[in-house]
């Protein structure tokens, strides 16, 4: 049965990690500006935003979802975060808050990775000027390779005996090793196949060991790097050397402090703003609405529109949760009671439930995930249209879904 989807925000001491919690979540994860202000490990709930179903039916003023909420067909869909506090270069070794670190991100599908561009923060994120961010992306990818590969390399030999011994495939084997990082069969397999020239498992030399623990990451902790501090003059070098060395990984320009500040000026009846958006109205624009900002904040708001709205679109920390599910395949699938009404029962409010479900599930397995191990008598979509368990849910397809259960026999 799939879980719930948990994403990891990692990054150095002082990164912005708790300030990109902040504008994701209702919790109010402790922010300061000294490393390790977050000790213990923090989840929280974050809001994903789709657009709703309830657009594709013009049905937005009867959308109410049970969690979360739905404004004009912009839905803010609950998806758990966990924010992973402490890790420094060395923590594989136990440096900062070292193994418990690591051990915390075992249960993560993915990372989001805050990067500070910039470049005010070392390593350890101590204040400083001119500091090279590619380097925390390095070290950060090393640290966790190096965690794994330590945890491999102090049993191989035992490993690689029982391997011959009881002739298992490499794939059984190392599965056999990552399971405790929540991998699973499927996993591995892409992680062994995706190396070129790969010898048999007893030969494996320290080389071929770190290459399969690289590529097993890959799949474990599909990363998309947050370039946060946009808004920092020296950010725009620091963004192009990391674009030009990683183009392949997932990154997103980011001001997290950015969003706060919003938030709080909309909270404070301030401001309107649509979060993940670039625009921000005040006084100004609706003086029946909002109440006068002195100059000192108007001045701060048109710097933000200037330097980071303007430029980039917006303040870039929806986008970022947005990528995630994006590296994850998340498709977010309504369940209804009501196929032709798509009321969950009584009432006449829609799409109550969403759940946020990888790609290419089957609607069985969906069906089990939602209503546990219940005997399903069928399973319908959009129009009363039968499918089967075995069809697969996708963006538009088989994403709405009403279960019918077999009735209970009574003996
Ligand atoms: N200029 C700028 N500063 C930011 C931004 N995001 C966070 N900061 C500042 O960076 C400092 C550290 O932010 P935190 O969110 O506490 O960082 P953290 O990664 O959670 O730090 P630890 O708790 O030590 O792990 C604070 O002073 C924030 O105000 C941003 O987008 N721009």
């Amino acid at each position: 049965m799939p879980r719930d989807p948990l994403i990891g925000i990692v990054g150095k001491p002082s990164s912005g990690k708790s300030t990109t919690l902040n504008s994701l979540t209702d919790a109010a994860a402790q922010v300061g500006s000294f490393p390790f202000t977050t000790i213990e490990p923090n989840k929280a709930t974050g809001y994903l935003q789709v657009d709703c179903v309830c657009g594709r039916f013009g049905k937005q003023a009867l959308c109410k979802p049970n969690y979360g909420w739905c404004s004009n067909g912009k839905r803010h869909v609950p998806i758990m975060l966990l924010d992973v506090a402490g890790l420094v270069p060395g923590a594989h070794s136990g440096r900062g808050l070292g193994n418990k670190f690591l051990d915390d991100l075992r249960h993560a599908d993915a990372l989001i990775h805050v990067v500070d561009v910039s470049g005010t923060t070392d390593a350890e994120g101590k204040n400083t000027r001119g500091y090279d961010p590619l380097y925390d992306i390095e070290w950060l990818q090393d640290e966790i390779r190096l965690w794994i590969e330590g945890n491999l390399e102090k049993r191989w030999g035992s490993i690689v005996r029982r391997h011959t011994a009881t002739k298992s495939s490499a794939v059984d084997t190392l599965q056999a090793q990552f399971g405790g990082y929540g991998s699973h069969a499927p996993m591995v397999q892409r992680a062994l196949h995706r190396i070129r020239g790969l010898p048999p498992l007893e030969q494996w030399d320290k080389e071929w060991i770190t290459k399969v623990v690289r590529s097993f990451m890959i799949e474990k902790f599909p990363t998309v790097l947050a370039l946060n501090k946009i808004d920092h003059p020296d950010a725009d070098k620091n963004v192009s050397k990391i674009m030009l060395k990683y183009p392949e990984t997932k990154a997103v320009l980011a001001s997290a402090v950015t969003e706060v500040f919003l938030r709080k000026l909309k909270k404070q009846g301030f401001v309107h703003y649509e979060e993940g958006t670039e625009f921000v109205d005040t006084f100004e624009d609706d003086p029946d609405g909002l109440k006068p900002l002195d100059d000192k904040l108007l001045q701060r708001i048109e710097n933000i529109r200037d330097l980071v709205l303007y430029r980039f679109g917006s303040t870039g920390v929806v986008q970022v949760l947005q990528a995630a599910a994006g590296v994850l395949d998340l498709v977010p699938v309504y369940t209804v009671r009501n196929i032709h009404t798509f009321t969950g029962g009584h009432g006449e409010n829609v799409f109550r439930d969403c759940f946020l479900i990888k790609r290419g599930t089957p609607v069985g397995k969906v069906a089990r995930y939602v209503m546990g191990e219940v005997t399903i008598a069928a399973v319908e979509t959009v129009g009363g249209v039968r499918v089967s368990e075995d069809d697969v849910v996708d963006a538009g397809k088989n994403d709405v879904l009403s279960f019918k259960l077999a009735p209970k026999s009574v003996n």
